[in-house]
């Protein structure tokens, strides 16, 4: 068994000609929350896109507890828990009807699907909330529910694309919050891309990607006296020349 519930080696991929990702190391170990930050175009979402099989890459390897992504899809995906940046609930459905639909998809009994979207749902707050039309909730709710779903089937690792985008600061800080507890108490492996530096935690593992190269990586506190800079914006302007995020 691997000790890393993600582990990506010498990974490259283009579209065409255009280099997208090159050479890129990424390990996220069980418990951890590492933040992955990168201005516009910096290979966030290609790096997602490669890491949930949406593309395929010839140039190295990427791990989940061990499975290759290309030759243990089924195992390897199994370990993932994703939620996207664009918000996939079924609007016309109901919180516990997405749940359970998806709950479905990961070959869960409805009894085991119930236990758990009670487990999820009590977690954020939203249990009372669960006959609810999706359209009904705010943006805030609509996300925790996405974080829940992708819980269901109790993966190793949770994929974050920019979940906060567009929400309300209280509504940030649940997120936040919650995610940083499951790392630290289910001893989750979370990797999480964000814009917003006020999202890292002390404790957090770093990764600074920029035009498909990784410029940083470590502990937050290691990263900063490394670069001899202060803060992660600091941090993040120093090694992407001031692009913004
Ligand atoms: N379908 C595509 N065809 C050609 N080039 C692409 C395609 N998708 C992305 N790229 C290029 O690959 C590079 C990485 O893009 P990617 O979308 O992965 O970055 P990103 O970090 O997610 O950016 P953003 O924060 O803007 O979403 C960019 O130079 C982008 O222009």
């Amino acid at each position: 068994m691997s000790r890393y519930a993600l582990n990506i080696a010498e990974l490259s991929f283009a579209y065409g000609q255009k280099k997208a990702l090159d050479n890129v190391n990424i390990q996220v170990e069980p418990g951890e929350c590492t933040i992955l930050l990168g201005p516009n175009g910096a290979g966030k979402s290609t790096l997602f896109a490669l890491i949930t099989r949406l593309y395929d890459s010839r140039l190295g390897r990427i791990e989940l507890c061990g499975y290759d992504v290309k030759t243990n899809s089924r195992q390897a995906l199994a370990k993932l828990g994703v939620v996207f940046q664009q918000t996939t609930l079924d609007p016309d459905l109901s919180v516990t009807q997405n749940l359970r639909y998806h709950a479905a998809l990961h070959g869960l009994s409805q009894k085991t699907a119930d236990l758990r979207i009670q487990e999820e749902l009590e977690r954020l707050d939203m249990y009372e909330r669960r006959h609810e039309k999706v359209r009904q909730l705010n943006g805030g709710h609509k996300r925790r529910v996405e974080i829940a779903r992708a819980l269901l089937h109790k993966p190793s690792l949770l994929l974050l694309d920019e979940p906060s985008v567009g929400l309300d600061v209280p509504s940030r800080e649940v997120i936040v919050r919650h995610v940083h507890q499951l790392a630290g108490r289910q001893n989750l492996a979370v990797l999480w891309a964000t814009h917003l530096f006020d999202e890292i935690g002390a404790d957090d593992s770093l990764v600074v990607l920029d035009k498909g190269v990784v410029k940083a990586q470590g502990k937050l506190s290691s990263v900063l006296s490394a670069t001899g800079t202060s803060s992660a914006g600091q941090l993040f302007s120093q090694l992407t020349q001031g692009k913004s995020s």
